[in-house]
């Protein structure tokens, strides 16, 4: 089969020796792997984990040939016995294979949560981030739950018209709950039965069998998060009770269709796929960019001078003056470049076999990009580690088009690109905005008065996130 895969011979792209059956199982450390693979200083990098081949690529360019142009052998996802089968998430369609299905509930993700529809929801953004400031005000210690909090409460708001007052909310509690079982199901390597799938008719009484028990738990949390509140917005809708939401919209679009039933099914999924993918990654994003203004403080007060010439200190900002301040959008945009959240996108998964620049990558390959690699490219970003908005400016101050943005790389590639990339940034935009207008954030003291010097540190996984750090965040009102 080998021959008739790679009739020319050709090598698998470099990488380092590999053990007899583990191959390089040890090779790529629970901690930030992408620096480590960076370190590897090789364009395309081939690792086999016991039978997986794995291919990381480090280019803009091998992205863009491997994930737009031939998109067709490269868009798939890796099928995880663990998530599509015992969890029962195949109807995540950020998990499904590139093809019809997919296609059909894609469509359906960006005809809600698009540029255009997104702004209907704008006056609502904007007060849950009012309420954001406020308690960030009154317990500035805890930023990072506020941070959480704010993205949970726009994701549930707009999408099922569910307002949450506190972490405590049912919902929120089921779809965090379900969220980490996904983290910990899409780590390859994290579950035996992912290589062994005959352990998926082991009972789950056996002892051992605790992934199985694992695996129902997690399930039962997806189902709830994907149905509960959806089934709230239509009772509200048909007793007359709405709260607009995108799933009341979603819901009188296909009332009249002959094939409401199946419609309703695909933005059910769709859209139940939303928070997950969406909460985690902004949240993360808000984190660093406290981070980024605690240690750069010359950066925050150009911002928040910009912030007072176009609002005013009588008010807060709203959509209409977004477009007035290039310097917050900078910092925005240097945040999702200079600490990508997924930095390595999401594995792709090649649908066949395929040659490139010489080198074999067999089917059934993990192909990850190191985001965090392309997007410190040196020629395109000068001293790419140093955190400097103005980067993306020109010298009378407005966004420079010639600069690349982040996001030819932070969203992930091809037809896989993150969906939800409008209502990410348009969120963060705002959200950043606004604090950036009403709170300076700066290190602690120590006792002699001095600032602490803050590192930061990040948890690895799928999406990283950093690890708690001190800050202050004091009213600059
Ligand atoms: C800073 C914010 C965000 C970042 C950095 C981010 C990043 C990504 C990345 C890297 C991917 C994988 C793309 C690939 O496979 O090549 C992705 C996929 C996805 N994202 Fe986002 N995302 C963000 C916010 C959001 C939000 C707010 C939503 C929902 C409203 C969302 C929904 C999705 C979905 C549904 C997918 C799966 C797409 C598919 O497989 O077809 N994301 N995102």
């Amino acid at each position: 089969r080998k021959q008739t895969d790679n009739p020319k011979r050709l090598p698998l792209p470099p990488g380092p020796a590999k053990y007899p059956v583990i191959g390089n199982l040890f090779d790529i450390p629970d901690d930030v792997p992408w620096e480590t693979f960076s370190s590897m200083a090789q364009k395309y990098v081939h690792l086999k984990i016991l039978s997986q081949h794995t291919i990381v690529i480090s280019s803009m360019e091998a992205a863009s040939d491997l994930f737009e142009k031939r998109h067709a052998i490269y868009s798939d996802r890796f099928q995880s016995v663990m998530l599509t089968e015992l969890m029962d998430a195949s109807w995540l369609f950020g998990l499904m294979n590139y093809g019809n299905v997919w296609r059909k509930i894609r469509k359906v993700f960006h005809r809600y949560y698009g540029a255009g529809i997104i702004q209907q929801y704008d006056a609502l953004r904007f007060d849950i981030i009012r309420t954001f400031l406020k308690r960030l005000h009154a317990h500035p210690d805890k930023f990072f739950d506020h941070s959480h909090l704010v993205f949970a409460a726009l994701l549930m708001n707009i999408t099922y018209g569910v307002r949450i007052e506190d972490e405590s909310n049912e919902h929120v509690v089921e779809a965090e709950a379900g969220q980490q079982g996904f983290n910990q199901a899409i780590q390859p390597g994290r579950f035996w039965v992912d290589y062994l799938h005959i352990l998926k008719y082991v009972p789950a009484w056996i002892p051992g069998a605790n992934f199985k028990r694992l695996a129902s738990q997690w399930r039962q949390h997806m189902y709830h998060a994907r149905d509960r509140p959806f089934d709230e917005a239509k009772a509200s809708l048909m007793l007359g009770t709405v709260t607009p939401s995108i799933v009341t919209h979603a819901l009188e679009n296909i009332a009249n269709s002959p094939d409401r039933d199946e419609q309703e099914l695909m933005i059910r999924y769709s859209l139940g796929g939303a928070f997950g993918a969406g909460v985690e990654t902004s949240t993360s994003t808000l984190e660093c960019f406290f981070y980024a203004m605690l240690t750069h403080p010359d950066v925050q007060k150009k911002a928040q001078a910009e912030l007072d010439r176009v609002v005013g200190p009588s008010r807060l900002p709203i959509t209409s003056d977004l477009p007035n301040l290039p310097y917050v959008e900078a910092i925005l945009k240097e945040l999702l470049r200079w600490r990508p959240v997924t930095p390595l996108a999401l594995p792709h998964y090649t649908a066949t076999s395929d040659e490139y620049r010489g080198y074999y990558i067999p089917k059934g390959s993990i192909v990850l990009a190191n985001v965090w690699q392309i997007l410190r490219n040196p020629l395109r970003y000068p001293c790419p580690d140093q955190f400097r908005p103005e980067r993306f400016l020109k010298s009378d101050g407005s966004l420079n088009p010639d600069i690349s943005d982040p996001s030819i790389a932070c969203f992930g590639f091809g037809r896989r690109i993150c969906p939800g990339s409008s209502f990410g940034v348009s969120s963060l935009f705002s959200t950043i905005a606004c604090v950036l207008h009403t709170f300076d954030i700066a290190p602690p003291l120590d006792e002699d008065g001095k600032p602490v010097v803050v590192e930061l540190h990040m948890h690895s996984g799928m999406i990283a996130h950093p690890k708690q750090f001190p800050c202050t965040i004091q009213s600059n009102l």
